[in-house]
């Protein structure tokens, strides 16, 4: 057998205590399917002492993580320390400086700097790899990047966020508030280190960021993504969403369209109202899954392990069994300096149907109120649903749905009620995902 491919692996948290028991349990068969083994050299980590449940005996332990990047001895550094910038970066870049290959788990870093570190690994010749950045378990950068590549794809959407699906799926099966749900995804090694990622979006808008890259050949702009969490979500939404035959599910969609002027790339993160019906309802707990329409492929559903030590892990190694084999190509579908710039779409020339909610003062005049806002605006309304049980303190929740038209006429009825005193908080529009 050739000689092992030697790894230095830093951070040892969720992601890299798995990565350590995946890589002990399964040796032998990741060797006989690497054509070589996999070693681990060294290994960094904030605290040296702290118990982890696996054995770190065997490994050289480094305590400067940048110094990992300078040793002879190791040929792949795996960054699983987390952070869009600070030493994750700084290991990431001196990785690939010193000619070492970079794995990464890494999305806030990838949909930050991914450009860059593809381009000194193309420069470089290393290898550089995130399949565990997107979805965690899921193949579905190696899905996206080889599997559809034969294809023209005009929609990536799905669930990206396990945190999210976690606590949005147990609100509605357990009736359960959200904080309680928060505190059990992040027991369970699901949350980021800063949960607001999480909850807020970002964390899926990285993800959809860098899918959409590799699914339309287009430059990571993350910072195009429209991002809207979950925070704003009450567990009457979700009983409303279910009396009109949805479930509530934060969706990240990407979209590629052309209407003449060239094509434009929209990006969204936002609670969405999914159809019985459709595949991403039945998606629950932590799973994610990502759907793609390819021109030749059709509808394709990539469904998994989002999130957690095991799955993470899976995709890890995967990568490093990649580089082993001497397969591993460029991180996108095309080479990095290949990647075309994009011009973001108006959300506004969306054409779909949406779910408000307003939480509004209970007296004469209010519904006639926004009616009247939502008539002027032009937006048609299909139904609508006061909830009387939660009648409370004087204010009542009013939920609608509207039949399809343009996003704009949303925003503007909305305008034309801000500032409105029947209006008691701010109204939550959530659009109903399209089949
Ligand atoms: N937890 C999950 O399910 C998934 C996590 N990821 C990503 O994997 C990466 C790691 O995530 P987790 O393992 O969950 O994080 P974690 O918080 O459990 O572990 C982070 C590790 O990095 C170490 N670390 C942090 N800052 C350091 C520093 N300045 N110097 C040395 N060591 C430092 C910590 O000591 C810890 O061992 C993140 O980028 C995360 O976004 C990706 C997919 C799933
Ligand atoms: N915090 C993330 C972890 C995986 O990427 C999530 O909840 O999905
Ligand atoms: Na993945």
């Amino acid at each position: 057998m050739s000689d092992p491919l030697r790894i230095a692996l830093a951070g040892l948290g969720t992601v890299g205590t798995g990565v350590i028991r995946l890589i002990e349990t399964n040796r032998d068969m990741i060797a006989a399917r690497a054509g070589r083994p996999i070693e681990i050299v060294a290994v960094t980590a904030r605290e040296r002492s702290k118990d982890r449940g696996v054995d770190l005996s065997r490994y050289a332990w480094v305590d400067d993580m940048q110094a990992m990047a300078a040793r002879a001895d190791v040929d792949v550094v795996v960054e699983l320390v987390g952070g869009s910038d600070g030493p994750a970066l700084t290991l990431a870049r001196s990785a690939l400086d010193a000619g070492k290959g970079l794995v990464t788990a890494n999305k806030a870093m990838v949909a930050h700097h991914g450009l860059e570190l593809a381009e000194l690994a193309a420069i470089k010749k290393s290898p550089f790899a995130f399949e565990a950045a997107v979805a965690g378990g899921i193949p579905v950068v190696k899905g996206l990047r080889e599997g559809t590549a034969a294809n023209a794809l005009n929609r990536i959407y799905g669930i990206l966020n396990g945190t999210c699906n976690y606590v949005l799926s147990e609100m509605e099966r357990t009736g359960a508030d959200f904080d309680e749900m928060l505190q059990a995804a992040q027991e369970k090694g699901y949350a980021e280190a800063d949960p607001a990622f999480d909850i807020e979006g970002v964390d899926a808008a990285h993800k959809l960021a860098i899918l959409a890259a590799i699914g339309f050949g287009t430059r990571i702009d993350f910072d195009a993504v429209q991002t809207e969490g979950i925070t704003q979500v009450r567990a009457s939404d979700i009983a409303q969403a279910d009396a009109l035959g949805y479930v509530v599910r934060l969706v990240g969609i990407a979209t590629l369209e052309d209407h003449g002027e060239g094509p434009r790339l929209l990006q969204r993160v936002r609670p969405c109202l999914v159809p019985f019906r459709h595949p991403l309802a039945a998606v629950t707990g932590p799973t994610n899954a990502v759907v793609a329409e390819g021109d030749f492929s059709g509808r394709l559903l990539f469904q998994g392990a989002g999130a957690g030590d095991k799955p993470t892990a899976s995709a890890v190694v995967a990568d490093l069994i990649e580089i082993a084999r001497g397969q591993s190509g460029a991180p996108f579908s095309v080479p990095v300096t290949a990647l075309q710039s994009c011009a973001a779409a108006d959300p506004g020339d969306r054409i779909g149907r949406d779910y408000l909610r307003f939480t509004v003062a209970d007296r004469p005049g209010v519904l006639a109120e926004i009616t009247a806002a939502m008539r002027d605006a032009g937006v048609s309304i299909e139904s609508m649903i006061q909830r009387s049980r939660d009648h409370d303190g004087g204010e009542v929740q009013v939920a609608m749905v509207t039949h399809e038209g343009p996003e704009r006429c949303v925003t503007e009825a909305l305008s034309l009620l801000e500032g409105s005193p029947s209006l008691t908080a701010a109204p939550l529009v959530m659009p109903i995902l399209k089949d």
